[in-house]
């Protein structure tokens, strides 16, 4: 069976790139060299200096950094992320007249935009201090007061996550300051060669999904429940950062029937799941989701519903004013069961979500899910509002068929007709694209896009950031996070010990009971019995770097919902101390 086309980073970093020193570092660095940034006793003589970087991996409780010349962090700060920048410069030189027609922008915008990328670039290579951004908006306001309150400044001596958040904050801001580039999203086009490369496992998968959707009996709901968690697992493979841009196929088994069969990856890579709370996950989650049923209904039968009070319409008559809600920091019933994806890359593995969620409405496990989703482009395919949108519009238009012919069975009697073709075809995916239009407009599927998703925190300071976003999530009967980011984040971005519980890397970021859906693609991991992964890294020691190995962990545990200590911050003074204007995402 061939491999998933990822491109395996070698083991061993590159050493084609100096890194000009900013600082105090470690004696081990030979390579280490200066430019000469000042001139002493004549022109160019070279100055060395001690380096910031340490030839090791990265030691065991250290959060990750591009310090650590052995760690993955290193090598995707020198290798992976500069390549990601060349290709958008390439992109936009290549595509100019394209991008300047359907953004309406000048030469000289794009070109600027260009100049900026290729500077943003060549700081990240050098280990340049960061800049502030430029742009005047609240948010870069609180990037700069981040950046500024950093302990560190420096791409390759801060913490993995903050360098590359930041460099993706820089590159929006490449676009904000040109008012024609503001909507332009440099990774379009990537995103959606990806779609259309992955719509024959989309068509297999949607047929599939059909067939569990009717109301079904205990223990098939539970199987199937497992069985979507997987697809959502494996779909995590489609990541463009990880590739740097490149398609990336899914595990090739169409030697078996013909057909690339993402219900066949479960079982092909049933020894690469390392840990596998998807039963415990499926039990406990409907059960919570009954039980909240249940109280919601309770509550609503004994709540006194506030009056429905009437405004003034500009014709002098009388309109009801929209519904109002209790106040999100008072309330301690959610208004719903809600189950919460917090997305990872568009394309294929938004699919999946999108199928595990359509599947938790149809089996009335949940009332609505809320996708939560990049405000910015992200990390090359993460999913941005529009992708939403574009995934489930390209949902209801594709154009898929497909016929493979199978081979006679070898005890076919003579003269017997041969089996019956396969097909695939895209019908399904059309009447899931439509049903989840519907969804949308009827407020069932929820997309938000909260600013802290595109911010360089981990998420145990989720609370101290944004304590709104912590609230809310409260209010989920679960909460799955996917892929490498959202786990780099859930665990601090630290090199725990891979026998950790998973309880106790979350570091006690618990506002629902949490689902983590991810491929291993950095080098930190919990929940793994002792001497696992030594034995892994003996089969392949790059085994973290590349999505070739999974895990689905499930902590059960959350913070009770009580009262907040805070007002509320939605609304302000609008917030007339219990009732709030209506929230669309609660
Ligand atoms: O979150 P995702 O899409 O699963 O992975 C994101 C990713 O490609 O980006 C990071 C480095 O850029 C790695 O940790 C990880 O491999």
């Amino acid at each position: 069976m061939s491999k998933a086309s990822v491109k395996s980073p070698p083991s061993i970093p590159s050493k084609s790139v100096s890194i000009v020193s900013q600082g105090k570092g470690g004696e081990d660095d030979d390579e280490f060299k200066t430019n000469p940034d000042f001139i002493y006793g004549g022109p160019f003589i070279t100055v060395e200096k001690p380096s910031p970087l340490l030839g090791t991996s990265t030691p065991i409780n250290m959060q990750l950094q591009g310090t650590f010349k052995k760690s993955f962090a290193y090598y995707s700060l020198v290798e992976r992320l500069p390549i990601i920048l060349t290709k958008v410069i390439d992109y936009c030189s290549r595509e100019s007249g394209s991008i300047r027609s359907s953004c309406g922008a000048s030469d000289g915008d794009l070109r600027s935009f260009i100049n900026y990328v290729s500077k943003l670039k060549n700081d990240l290579i050098t280990n340049k201090k960061y800049e502030l951004l430029q742009v005047d908006t609240p948010e870069a306001k609180k990037w700069n007061e981040w950046i500024e309150g950093s302990p560190n400044q420096y791409y390759f001596t801060n913490i993995w996550v903050f360098t590359e958040c930041y460099v993706y904050r820089r590159l929006r801001e490449g676009c904000e300051l040109y008012k024609t580039l503001a909507t332009f999203d440099p990774f379009q086009e990537q995103k959606s060669e990806a779609f259309n490369s992955t719509l024959e496992p989309m068509c297999v998968v949607a047929d599939k999904l059909m067939t569990m959707l009717p109301e079904s009996d205990k223990d098939k709901r539970k199987a199937d429940f497992v069985t979507l968690m997987k697809i959502c697992l494996w779909a995590n493979k489609c990541d463009l950062s990880l590739s740097v841009g490149d398609q990336v196929k899914l595990q090739d088994n169409e030697h078996t029937t013909g057909i690339m069969d993402p219900f066949q990856m479960i079982t092909d890579l049933k020894d690469k799941l390392l840990v596998d709370d998807t039963g415990k996950a499926a039990d406990q989650i409907i059960t919570k989701a009954e039980n909240m049923a249940k109280t919601i209904e309770g509550a609503s039968v004994t709540a006194v519903t506030p009056v429905a009070s009437k405004a003034a319409t500009a014709e002098g008559g009388e309109e009801p004013e929209p519904p109002k809600i209790p106040c999100p920091a008072k309330m301690t019933i959610p208004q719903a069961v809600m189950f919460d994806i917090v997305c990872d890359n568009a394309g294929y593995e938004l699919f999946a979500d999108l199928c595990l969620a359509h599947f938790l409405v149809s089996q009335k496990i949940v009332q609505k899910v809320r996708f939560h989703v990049k405000k910015i482009p992200w990390f090359v395919s993460d999913v941005t509002p529009k992708d939403f949108q574009y995934v489930i519009d390209q949902c209801r238009s594709a154009r898929y068929d497909k016929k493979v012919p199978q081979a006679p069975k070898p005890d076919a009697a003579e003269g017997e007709a041969p089996p019956e073709p396969l097909v695939v075809s895209a019908d399904n995916l059309h009447r899931l694209g439509d049903q989840w239009t519907q969804y949308v407009a009827d407020g069932i599927f929820i997309v938000m896009s909260d600013d802290f998703w595109t911010s360089p925190h981990v998420y145990k300071d989720m609370k101290k950031y944004d304590y709104n976003l912590y609230r809310k999530l409260q209010y989920a009967v679960a909460i799955m996070f996917k892929g490498d980011l959202n786990y780099r984040k859930l665990l601090g971005e630290r090199n725990c010990s891979s026998v950790l519980g998973f309880e106790a890397a979350l570091q006690g970021f618990i506002p629902a009971p949490i689902l983590a859906v991810r491929t291993v693609k950095a080098e930190l991991i919990c929940g793994l019995p002792k001497g696992k992964a030594d034995q892994i890294s003996k089969i392949d020691p790059d085994w973290m770097r590349k999505g070739d190995y999974g895990v689905i962990h499930f902590c059960p545990k959350a913070e009770p919902l009580k009262v907040a200590d805070r007002p509320c911050l939605d609304y302000g003074d609008k917030c007339r101390g219990t009732i709030c204007p209506t929230h669309n995402d609660l």
